[in-house]
């Protein structure tokens, strides 16, 4: 049986609004009909959207799922219903799992579990280094032919400019991209927040700038000589932004994502060291969450990830210090940018889903990310109106490592639909 999805609207990224009624059958999308009067819908499952927002499912490029390995953090099954709430039909694992996405049989596993026991479509990338320790290189054409997108060691930079240089000529040959976590390690010692008020104000010696754009400067050099799709993971520095615009400026193949908490976030919010807002890279400074937003608003940074990143309770009550880096993002994302953003009429509501929507799927050359007769249903219905606190009880992720309880936030995913199913509502 099918669905209707009767009287909703659409919008574009030029933030034009058209009311629609949209028949799915099969996992396909079969019919589009531009406003006016209700089709006849006999037969089909109606889905009343009217005042709502009908969106392309979210895509979420940067995600953890722990599984294998970390099953008390999340599982394909937690994590990609937990996405499903937040609106999300299409997310990209990151292989820092145990043992890490680094072999065929790993990436075949995480795809058997995603396609069984998964709410949402799972796409995989496989590490650009065995074990992720930066030694020796994985085998990139069989990982791509058993259905990776790309190759990361998120967790960790890669170290050696030579082997990332290595891996950036084997991936170009591949056509396939570079996805990198940009990290200097000589340059992190101390605490795990950024240089910066807060930690001077708890006499900490912090994780400079340098750390993260040392990397970025170095990798679009190793782009621009290498020709590979290069891809900046969770940019958080102004230098960073500065380093990728020029980058693009000339012409180098250079894309980057930006996390919903390194905008909303300065370091100057942590209210004391509670783990919960301990993530990697850490909260910036004012000026660096100014510049990241302004990087979004110009295109130098693309798309929009939550490098969703779940801990159980007690990895995070041993405090600042010592807890693991990360939080949740896939429940809060949309109410959190709509809120912050969209609301006080700083971005428009067709930005915000294109970022979420096209363009990530333009960057990742992905076919989903569109509502038109033919493509995959996938569909996140958003209630724009609906205003709701944030509340630990209703978290649908395994983990509950977010600083966002209590936050009240507008516009809410209320049905969200992956491949012609109803998989959130
Ligand atoms: N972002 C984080 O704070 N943590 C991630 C690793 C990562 O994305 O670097 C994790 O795996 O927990
Ligand atoms: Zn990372």
């Amino acid at each position: 049986m099918g669905i209707w999805i009767l009287n909703g609207f659409t919008v574009d990224a030029d933030n034009e609004q058209t009311q629609r009624h949209i028949c799915i059958e099969d996992g396909i999308i079969i019919q589009v009909i531009n406003g006016g009067e209700a089709p006849d819908t006999a037969g089909h499952t109606v889905i009343d959207a009217a005042g709502k927002l009908v969106s392309p499912g979210f895509i979420d490029m940067h995600v953890h799922l722990r599984e294998p390995g970390f099953e008390h953090k999340e599982t394909i099954a937690t994590g990609t219903l937990s996405a499903a709430r937040g609106g999300f039909t299409t997310i990209a694992c990151m292989p820092n799992t145990r043992p890490v996405i680094d072999t065929v049989d790993t990436v075949k596993l995480i795809l058997d579990k995603a396609e069984t026991e998964g709410a949402v479509r799972v796409l995989p990338y496989g590490c650009i280094t065995k074990n992720e320790l930066g030694r020796e290189l994985t085998d990139f054409a069989a990982l791509k032919e058993a259905g990776v997108i790309g190759y990361t060691d998120d967790g960790v930079g890669v170290q050696s400019a030579q082997m990332m240089k290595d891996a950036m000529n084997l991936a170009a040959s591949l056509g396939m991209p570079i996805i990198a976590h940009c990290e200097d390690n000589t340059l992190v010692e101390g605490a795990p927040v950024t240089e910066g008020e807060f930690a001077r104000k708890h006499g900490l010696k912090g994780i400079p700038n340098e750390s993260e754009a040392i990397h970025v400067g170095r990798d679009v050099l190793l782009a621009e000589a290498t020709g590979v799709h290069y891809h900046v993971c969770h940019v958080s520095t102004e230098q960073s932004v500065r380093l990728i615009r020029h980058a693009k400026q000339h012409g180098i193949k250079v894309t980057a994502e930006v996390c919903p908490h390194h905008l909303v976030l300065s370091d100057e919010d942590i209210p004391d060291l509670d783990a919960n807002w301990k993530m990697n890279p850490p909260l910036r400074t004012p000026r660096d969450v100014q510049a990241v937003i302004e990087g979004l608003e110009d295109g130098t940074i693309d798309i929009i990830v939550t490098d969703h990143a779940p801990h159980a309770e007690e990895e995070k009550a041993k405090g600042m210090m010592l807890a693991p880096f990360g939080i949740l993002g896939f429940e809060t994302a949309f109410p959190l940018l709509y809120t912050k953003f969209v609301l006080t009429g700083q971005w428009t509501l067709g930005f915000l889903v294109d970022r979420l929507t096209a363009k990530p799927a333009e960057v990742f050359s992905l076919p989903w990310g569109k509502l038109e007769v033919g493509s995959p249903a996938d569909i996140t219905i958003v209630d724009l109106a609906s205003e709701q606190e944030i509340k630990k009880s209703e978290i649908v992720s395994k983990s509950k490592n977010t600083p966002f309880i209590g936050w009240k936030l507008q516009g809410w995913p209320v049905v969200t639909i992956a491949s012609g199913k109803v998989v959130w509502s």
